[in-house]
């Protein structure tokens, strides 16, 4: 049978991970695709790698655009990564009638909008399980198990590496730059971090999600972005005294008037199953009206699981690529002509419940002033906790937890307890989620 010719660009992690397990179960998987997926041309510009990996058993070239051009190849897998190269040869590739397979997040957040209309007209194929979560098949679930839903809001932790960093500050009572030079040790850390710890990363992830569940464009830029470099030890530990930990989830609600579309800290209280979710691995929770929450959990990095997902996608678009065009699953899960331009509500909108740590002087009437603040501005208490002084301390530090409010409230309420004399440092603000 005639095989599905793939054009390989980029073979570092995920890239060398798609050859071996592509290689590895050929008989497998081309009993699932119904003929051969064979990788038949590989471009990166380091050639020793390549033909290193490949055991010169493949042509190998330092030119990613002589792969996208060549006429034998049906498939391009798109592993080099970034907004730059990456974006023309995907475009180049569409052009030149080709199916498209990437992991690239950033990519598609940023630029998938013009990237699946290109798609659309040209009538090809651009797949991406892998882009999102890693080995986790969420894009699959999404996009096709839960059509019946009216998706309510879907929250994941979506980061390996911040992920691993929070366990290891919770574990070991450790600082985050602590926790941060084991991630680089180990080798989960990116050599320049900043898309893993400010929330970028899962950033992107989320916006595409967003897009997947509500039927509306990628809007990466209306996206609200906090990563965790700037979390403290002692949150996590009153956290913990209060029943929560503390993850960086992608959060996405359905609201009666926007969207909300946001990456930061969050409390989750620790007896929910994806508060539990630790180290490396990733996980994401659905709501769906139908079916209520649904789970999945996994390894959202490294190269054989991302791998898992690059190949997923090589046997959909074997199956699919005779299939026309209007009977294909769409990219975005909703029709093209479906989509609707909703707006990401500005952060001032979001309604979610809150945890204040305030450090103050220990003297009589000062939570009667915090408390007399935040009734002003209709903010309820759910619980508060206050640290006995230290020995010869003459502060403290009372943290509250609110029950949901809208963040505009809580701002103007930061603002004037600031503004007390008996308050000493900024007022530490993170948000919480029930997720039940
Ligand atoms: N590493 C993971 O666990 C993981 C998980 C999910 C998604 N992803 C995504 O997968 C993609 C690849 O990530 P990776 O970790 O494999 O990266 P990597 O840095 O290990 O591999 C990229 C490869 O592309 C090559 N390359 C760079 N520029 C090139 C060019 N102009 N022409 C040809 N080759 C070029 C490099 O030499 C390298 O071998 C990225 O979009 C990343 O976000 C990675
Ligand atoms: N840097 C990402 C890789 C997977 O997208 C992570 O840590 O999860
Ligand atoms: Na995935």
């Amino acid at each position: 049978m005639q095989p599905m010719n793939v054009g390989l660009l980029g073979i570092g992690t995920v890239g060398g991970g798609t050859f071996t397990v592509l290689t590895r179960n050929e008989a497998e998987i081309t009993r699932r695709a119904g003929r051969p997926i064979r990788i038949t041309q590989v471009a990166d510009k380091n050639t020793a790698l390549a033909k290193q990996v490949t055991g010169g058993k493949v042509a190998v070239t330092d030119d990613a655009f002589a792969v996208a051009a060549n006429p034998s190849i049906d498939i391009v897998v798109e592993l080099i990564g970034g907004c730059g190269v990456a974006k023309e040869l995907v475009m180049q590739a569409i052009a030149n009638g080709k199916h498209v397979v990437t992991a690239n997040k950033a990519l598609l957040a940023v630029h998938g909008n013009e990237i699946f209309a290109a798609a659309q007209t040209r009538g090809v194929i651009v797949a991406f399980e892998a882009a999102v979560a890693g080995g986790i098949p969420i894009i699959k679930a999404v996009r096709e198990g839960l059509t019946a839903n009216r998706i309510e809001w879907i929250a994941g932790i979506i980061n390996g590496t911040t992920n691993f960093i929070l366990s290891e500050m919770r574990d070991k009572g450790i600082s985050f730059a602590e926790a941060l030079q084991d991630a680089k040790r180990l080798g989960y850390a990116e050599a320049d971090p900043t898309f893993d710890v400010e929330g970028i990363d899962a950033a992107h992830k989320i916006t595409i999600l967003s897009a997947l569940a509500f039927g509306i464009p990628m809007q990466f830029d209306r996206a609200h972005i906090e990563g965790i470099s700037q979390l403290e030890a002692d949150d996590i530990r009153y956290a913990e005294q209060l029943g929560y930990r503390i993850k960086l989830l992608g959060m996405t609600r359905r609201r009666p008037n926007g969207v909300e579309l946001r990456v930061h800290p969050t409390l989750i209280p620790a007896k929910r199953l994806i508060a539990n979710v630790e180290g490396v691995m990733n996980a994401v929770l659905v709501q769906g009206d139908a079916v209520g929450a649904t789970l999945y959990y996994g390894r959202g990095a490294g190269a054989e699981p991302t791998a898992s997902a690059v190949i997923a996608d090589l046997v959909d678009v074997t199956r699919m690529h005779t299939a026309d065009p209007e009977h294909r699953v769409p990219h975005l899960a909703f029709q093209p002509s479906a989509v609707q331009d909703t707006l990401v509500l500005p952060l001032s909108e979001v309604e979610t419940s809150y945890y204040l740590r305030l450090r103050v002087e220990d003297k009589p009437g000062v939570l009667a002033d915090i408390t007399r603040i935040l009734a002003d501005q209709t903010i309820s208490i759910d619980a508060m906790i206050q640290r006995e002084p230290n020995e010869g301390e003459s502060h403290t530090d009372i943290i509250i937890l609110t029950h949901v409010t809208v963040e505009k409230n809580i701002d103007a309420a930061i603002v004037k307890i600031e503004a007390l004399p008996v308050v000493k440092k900024k007022v530490i603000r993170l948000r919480m989620e029930a997720l039940g």
